[in-house]
């Protein structure tokens, strides 16, 4: 495995660190009488890669879409760098099964795109042969590498990618993960992703984002999968699993990601009233 450009330091500069691009502040939505996200902090720095794990209905997909602006808080507050361009690969795509439908009308259906940069989109993720194919004829892992491609077309400052690995086997989620890696050094952008799969995304990722309604504990992903939180709910084959898959990116990250921070209260579903456990 290979890290790609690995002298090309992050952050990309200074005051990068200092301004975030996007920083959530005490974010809670409630949806009728259910708290789906309570009290979450989190801020996106340029050029980092996020990675929010934690079990199903944790509320990974209402933050991510709540830090592009697609779900309005319920308490707290989002900023965002103004202007910001974000791309984004959502979980599921709501696609006609009966109507056709190419790689290539799939990717200047929503934004014009020259053929030029449709083709220079699929090749950088590695499908350039997939422009005149059908979208109902992909594969899983050709679908969200098609999807990926959408989602840089746009140049974006930060990608957010909900479960980029979805239908996608062991060898062909590595391969993906370290597609995204290079992606955010090619374009300079941050990422902001959701994984099912601690085990494998942990040594692609800056920080790992440990959800459950609230941030469980949070950082870098070495220290994030020793937490006891953590622990708990994955198991410690998680761990074992991290030495397999190793990178060695040699690059800076804001300091606040140096340690893991947080403590869960998720084994204790009934301690806070009004909590999403109870
Ligand atoms: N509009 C809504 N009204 C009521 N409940 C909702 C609504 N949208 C989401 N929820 C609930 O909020 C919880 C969190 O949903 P969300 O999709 O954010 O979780 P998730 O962590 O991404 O889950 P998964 O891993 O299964 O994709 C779920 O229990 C879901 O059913």
């Amino acid at each position: 495995m290979n890290a790609p450009f690995p002298d090309l330091p992050l952050p990309l500069s200074p005051e990068h660190t200092v301004t975030p691009l996007i920083e959530a502040r005490g974010l809670s939505i409630t949806k009728g009488r259910r708290t789906i996200l309570d009290g979450v902090d989190l801020a996106v720095h340029d050029g980092e890669i996020i990675t929010i794990v934690g079990p199903n209905g944790a509320g990974k997909s209402t933050l991510l879409r709540a830090l592009m602006g697609l779900e309005r808080p319920t308490r707290g507050d989002i900023q965002r760098q103004s202007g910001l361009k974000i791309g984004y690969l959502p979980q599921k795509l709501h696609l006609d099964p009966v109507l056709p439908l190419t790689v290539e009308r799939l990717l200047t259906l929503t934004h014009r795109h020259s053929p030029a940069a449709v083709q220079a989109a699929l090749t950088e993720v590695q499908v350039p042969h997939l422009l005149r194919a059908q979208v109902h004829g992909l594969s899983g892992g050709e679908m969200q590498r098609v999807l990926l491609a959408r989602a840089i077309l746009r140049e974006p400052q930060v990608l957010f990618l909900d479960e980029p690995t979805q239908g996608v086997d062991y060898a062909g989620q590595i391969e993906l993960y370290d597609l995204i890696g290079t992606v955010r050094y090619r374009h300079r952008c941050a990422v902001v992703m959701i994984s099912h799969d601690p085990h494998v995304v942990t040594a692609t990722t800056d920080r790992v984002v440990f959800l459950h309604h609230r941030i469980c504990c949070a950082g870098r992903p070495e220290t994030v999968t020793r937490h006891p939180d953590y622990l708990r709910l994955f198991g410690g084959a998680a761990a074992g699993h991290l030495a397999v898959y190793t990178h060695h990116h040699h690059h800076t990250r804001p300091t606040e990601t140096s340690d893991a921070v947080g403590g869960c209260d998720c084994t204790a579903p009934s301690a806070r009233p009004g909590s999403p456990h109870a």
